[in-house]
């Protein structure tokens, strides 16, 4: 796995502690180097990995978005990951984990046969959990989640898929589909772009981490409409969701609505109807499916679809982070660091004269992660008086 080693030496890296474009953290035998690019052309961070026994340096695939490369300070949180304070941004912007030996990362790795890192952007608070519907085609999942968009237009978004197959005729790309060529597609799918993927019905289909996570920014719960395959990925991905699988109330009945949809070729029916047998067979895998539904009467299968919702159990959109001013820009470096949180001081005023010059990131309600964002951050201001610290400059 080694490469040729890079222009600088682990041993000779100055970190400067006011102004770090470059960071070394240490885990176990390795180091890692987390830099911005020497190249004034480059604006992307630089990642290096020194094991010190073999005295080899490795360059991983990066995997996620980036942060905006800028100072910088950074800090092992656990085996798993490093946390990245990124200056001169707002605090909003301010938080990324790069991940290196998550479950996620560790996949990668097999994938790729080579050394994997993986960026993950910080989000404060805790956002409600994706619903992920799945059922056999002509089921009506369109339907039901078409209606609890209507009801509920700021509460729900929809997770809009990419896939191979053509538009139907009242379908728009980027609202029902963004309809995709299958190249394109493969190319950002090895590039670590999608949640999870699927050949379904002959064509690909795709969820990627954008449009999960642009709705979960908007601070809408995000309804995915994906097949059984799909739904078995995101189960073993860091997503957490709820899993609902729509059965037809007979076979019979699947075929009638499929057929009376008039969307599909005969030869595209049967493909349909023999994939629904399987699916409604896997429907039953323990621990897939959280809630069956069957879908009889639409009304009392949508009635029924939003007493499930309900009864999850859901937060409000935390505000709880005790920061009002995340826009603002921010220069935070971190100052140390316990069990369940990190200090982070302020590199602008006296740490005396106000307490938000001292922000506690509390760690112990982390969500997610790559490869989408890491959910459940705690921001509280700390009195430094109060808690009996001092300046350190
Ligand atoms: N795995 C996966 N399945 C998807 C995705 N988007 C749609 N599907 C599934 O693909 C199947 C076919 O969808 P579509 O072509 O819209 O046909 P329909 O289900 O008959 O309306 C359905 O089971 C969808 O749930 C996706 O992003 N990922
Ligand atoms: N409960 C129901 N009873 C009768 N027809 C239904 C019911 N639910 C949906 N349909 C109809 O069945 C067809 C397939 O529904 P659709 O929402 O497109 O399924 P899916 O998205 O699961 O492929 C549509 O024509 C829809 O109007």
């Amino acid at each position: 796995m080694g490469e040729e080693a890079p222009e600088f030496r682990v041993e000779s890296i100055t970190l400067e502690p006011k102004d770090c474009h470059r960071n070394a953290v240490q885990v176990g035998n390795k180091t890692y180097v987390i830099g911005r690019s020497d190249e004034e052309s480059k604006s992307h961070f630089d990642i290096k990995i020194l094991d010190k026994l073999t005295q080899t340096w490795v360059v991983p695939t990066v995997l996620g978005a980036q942060p905006p490369s800028r100072s910088h300070s950074a800090i092992l949180v656990n085996d798993e990951k490093i946390l990245v304070v990124e200056k001169g941004v707002s605090l909003n912007d301010s938080i990324w984990f790069l991940e290196i030996d998550t479950p996620f990362v560790k996949q990668q790795r097999k994938i790729k046969g080579s050394e994997v890192v993986s960026w993950s952007k910080g989000v404060l608070g805790v956002a409600h959990k994706p619903v992920v519907i799945s059922g056999p085609s002509g089921v009506g999942k369109g339907t039901l989640i078409a209606k609890l968009m209507k009801e509920y237009p700021s509460k729900f978004g929809f997770s809009v898929s990419h896939t191979t197959r053509s538009p139907r005729v009242k379908e728009i790309d980027g609202v029902h589909y963004h309809f995709a060529e299958r190249s394109k597609m493969e190319q950002d799918i090895s590039e670590g772009k999608f949640l999870e993927f699927a050949h379904v019905h002959g064509n690909l289909y795709g969820t990627s981490i954008e449009a999960v996570e642009s709705v979960t920014d908007e601070g809408k719960r995000c309804i995915l409409d994906i097949d059984v395959q799909g739904a078995r990925s995101v189960r073993a991905s860091s997503l957490e969701a709820i899993f609902i699988f729509v059965c037809p109330p007979s076979f019979e009945e699947l075929e009638q609505r499929l057929r009376a949809r008039g969307t599909e070729t005969e030869e595209q029916i049967q493909k349909r109807l023999k994939n629904a047998r399987a699916e409604l067979d896997q429907s039953n895998s323990p621990g897939l499916f959280d809630h069956l539904l069957v879908n009889d009467d639409l009304e009392t299968c949508y009635e029924n679809l939003k007493k499930l919702l309900s009864l999850d159990d859901e937060h409000e959109d935390s505000e709880d982070c005790c920061m009002k001013d995340g826009k603002a820009t921010a220069c935070y470096s971190i100052l140390s660091k316990t069990e369940s949180e990190i200090l982070l001081q302020s590199d602008i005023g006296e740490l005396e004269k106000g307490s938000a010059n001292l922000l506690a990131l509390g760690l112990s309600s982390l969500t997610g992660g790559a490869p989408g964002r890491t959910r459940g951050l705690k921001i509280q201001p700390v009195n430094p008086i109060a808690n009996g610290l001092k300046a350190i400059r």
